[in-house]
């Protein structure tokens, strides 16, 4: 039987005004962008969390210390491929991605296939290995409110024999 392994990620960050907006690597034209000591990309970080989840390997903050001032300002699809490199040494290999990105705005639609193509080639898979939706709060809560962005995530990795 094939070893099989699920994994789920969560991540928010602050809206800001003097932030880029990067989601899934991919930037957005917005008037406000996401606070972090990384670029803040959550739907990354929920995806990597997702990744080290499947496995028990802690979460990113381990890997990727917020207080280290060599992570400032990176490129998280850098961090994502770093720990799908783990992943990967660890004898897996990812089946499937799923997400959710829960922001009111802007609207994400036009930028979701773009996201999925940056993903999926960073972790060297086909786009349809990585789902990515999106969804509006209904006002309701700090992403209702515009005052965040927030990312699930969901992965099934393989065993590589
Ligand atoms: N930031 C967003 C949020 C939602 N969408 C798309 O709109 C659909 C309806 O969203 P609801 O929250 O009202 O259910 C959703 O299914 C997405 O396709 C979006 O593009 N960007
Ligand atoms: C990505 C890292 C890198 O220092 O920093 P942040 O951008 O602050 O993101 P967060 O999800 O708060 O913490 C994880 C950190 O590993």
């Amino acid at each position: 039987m094939t070893n099989i392994r699920i994994g789920n990620g969560y991540d928010i960050h602050r809206l800001v005004s003097d932030r880029p907006l990067i989601l899934g690597g991919v930037k957005i034209e917005h008037e406000l962008g996401l606070l972090g000591h990384s670029d803040a990309d959550v739907l990354t970080h929920a995806i990597m969390d997702a990744l080290l989840g499947a496995l028990s390997l802690g979460d990113i903050g381990h890997y990727f210390p917020p207080t280290d001032d060599k992570w400032k300002g990176a490129d998280s699809v850098v961090l994502l491929t770093e720990v799908d490199r783990l992943v990967q040494a660890k004898g897996w290999k990812i089946g499937n991605i799923d997400s959710v990105i829960v922001a009111e705005r802007p609207k994400l639609k036009p930028h979701i296939q773009a996201m999925r193509d940056r993903l999926a080639t960073a972790l060297h898979l086909q786009p349809d290995q990585v789902g990515i939706k999106a969804t509006t709060n209904e006002t309701l809560d700090a992403t209702g409110r515009e005052e965040g962005i927030s990312a699930y995530a969901v992965v099934l990795l393989v065993e590589n024999r």
